[in-house]
């Protein structure tokens, strides 16, 4: 296996530094380390950080392959300095069954791009009625240890407490889209001034939060781990709080494009900006921002939604829900500044919420470590001080569902390497 020098980076935004990988690790770090017999990198003005850790991805393999496959959102993971991605359940088939959990494992290794987690279904089909096979879900291949129903609510407070239970032997997590169905019928935008102004139904926060409050207290009741899907609301952020204050063990993910954008958008028509939960208010922004800061958000997931053209660019009510991230998530949460100390982006905190605390979570032992001597080398560089306009057309995933075609976006990612393996370099995929 070959060995890479990457020269004169600085690890985390700290002094700089060279940093040998050999064998899969960071074999040596420190100044005017000996290039000889290692590809060298020049990483002149370039950022080191831990591998970006996703918790949320749809990948649709199996079955919508043509919006995309384990492979194309690999790389695009891979392009958005990404090393790890948990992916979501709501394939087709879903992914229910050891044996569906261990081809999207399979299919991600062969892939081999950034390491594929599969997330195993809560309930059967994702029907809401009886548990999946979670325990042979558990055992198989793909260890899956994080379950969630996601595209779908576990509404029955009575299924979701058995689930919680049911993972606790193996310290599993349950992954909750919180959403009270009743309140969100045929809701087609966030509940609010701007919905009443457009004569859309309202999809109301308080949907969100009933859901949250309810499973943090089965959470604390079971003493099992609930972790928040895509938290949209200043409510949400409260409840998230008073559960942690109280020893709840509770985990929460916000979305990039949650920390970015609002309801606003959707007076556009344009069902890019359609996605579930719905872009919120410029306060609830204003609260996940800060939440995010203080860590009662313990870290940030894309919920890289992809959909094929026909799912997307159709009338507003028809539209399938969901935007593609992976290719933009650091970019966002760089432009939205909630993780800047002083003007300048905190990499120490990026790391934290963007590949420690999501490894973590995932029980993912070889990815969010800092490169350091002995340190499994997945890593990323970034420059800070790049910008580049969004162009949906060279998104390396399948689908083009981006809201931020034609905005100008601080930071680029350079280089990823996997195992001590480059996916990219300049800026382009290596294969
Ligand atoms: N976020 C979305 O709007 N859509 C997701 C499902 C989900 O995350 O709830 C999808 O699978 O398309
Ligand atoms: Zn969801
Ligand atoms: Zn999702």
């Amino acid at each position: 296996m070959s060995s890479y020098l990457i020269r004169g980076v600085r690890v985390l935004g700290r002094e700089w530094t060279d940093l040998l990988l050999r064998d899969g690790v960071v074999a040596e770090t420190g100044p005017g380390l000996d290039p000889s017999g290692a590809q060298v990198i020049e990483a002149d003005g370039l950022v080191a950080l831990p591998g970006l850790v996703d918790l949320h991805t749809h990948l649709r393999e199996p079955g919508r392959e043509d919006a995309e496959t384990v492979e194309t959102g690999s790389r695009a993971a891979a392009l958005g300095g990404y090393t790890a991605v948990c992916a979501m359940a709501n394939t087709s088939p879903v992914a229910d069954t050891a044996g569906v959990v261990e081809q999207v494992w399979r299919l991600g290794r062969e892939a081999g791009l950034v390491d594929v987690q599969p997330i195993g279904a809560v309930t059967v089909g994702l029907a809401g009625e009886r548990l999946a096979e979670l325990g042979a879900m558990a055992a198989s291949a793909a260890a899956v240890r994080i379950f969630s129903d996601d595209g779908f609510c576990v509404a029955d407070p009575r299924l979701m407490r058995r689930a919680l239970e049911y993972v606790k032997a193996f310290d599993g997590i349950i992954a909750q889209h919180a959403e009270e169905p009743r309140l969100t019928e045929g809701a087609q935008m966030h509940e609010g001034e701007v919905s009443t102004r457009l004569g859309l139904t309202g999809w109301p926060a308080v949907a969100e939060e009933a859901i949250i409050a309810r499973d943090v207290l089965l959470a604390e009741h079971v003493g099992s781990r609930v972790h928040v899907c895509h938290l949209s609301t200043a409510g949400s952020v409260d409840i998230v709080r008073q559960a942690k204050a109280r020893g709840v063990r509770v985990t929460a993910e916000v979305t990039p494009h949650h920390l970015l954008l609002t309801d606003e958008l959707a007076a556009s028509y344009d069902p890019v900006f359609k996605v579930n939960p719905p872009l919120r208010t410029a306060a609830d922004v204003t609260a996940l921002r800060a939440a995010l800061a203080e860590g009662v958000i313990d870290i940030v997931a894309t919920d890289h939604a992809p959909h094929a053209v026909e799912d997307k660019e159709c009338e507003w009510a028809y539209a399938r829900p969901g935007m593609v991230g992976l290719e933009t998530a650091l970019s966002v949460v760089l432009s939205t500044g909630a993780l800047h100390r002083d003007g300048e982006p905190d990499w120490d905190l990026i790391a934290e919420r963007m590949s420690r605390a999501p490894a973590r979570i995932a029980g993912l032992a070889a990815h969010g470590h800092d490169p350091a001597p002995g340190a499994p080398a997945n890593l990323t560089l970034v420059d800070p001080a790049a910008r580049r306009v969004v162009d949906p057309g060279e998104l390396a995933s399948r689908s083009r569902n981006t809201p931020y075609a034609g905005t100008e976006l601080p930071g680029r990612i350079v280089a990823t390497f996997l195992h001590g393996r480059p996916t990219v370099l300049d800026g382009k995929a290596v294969k």
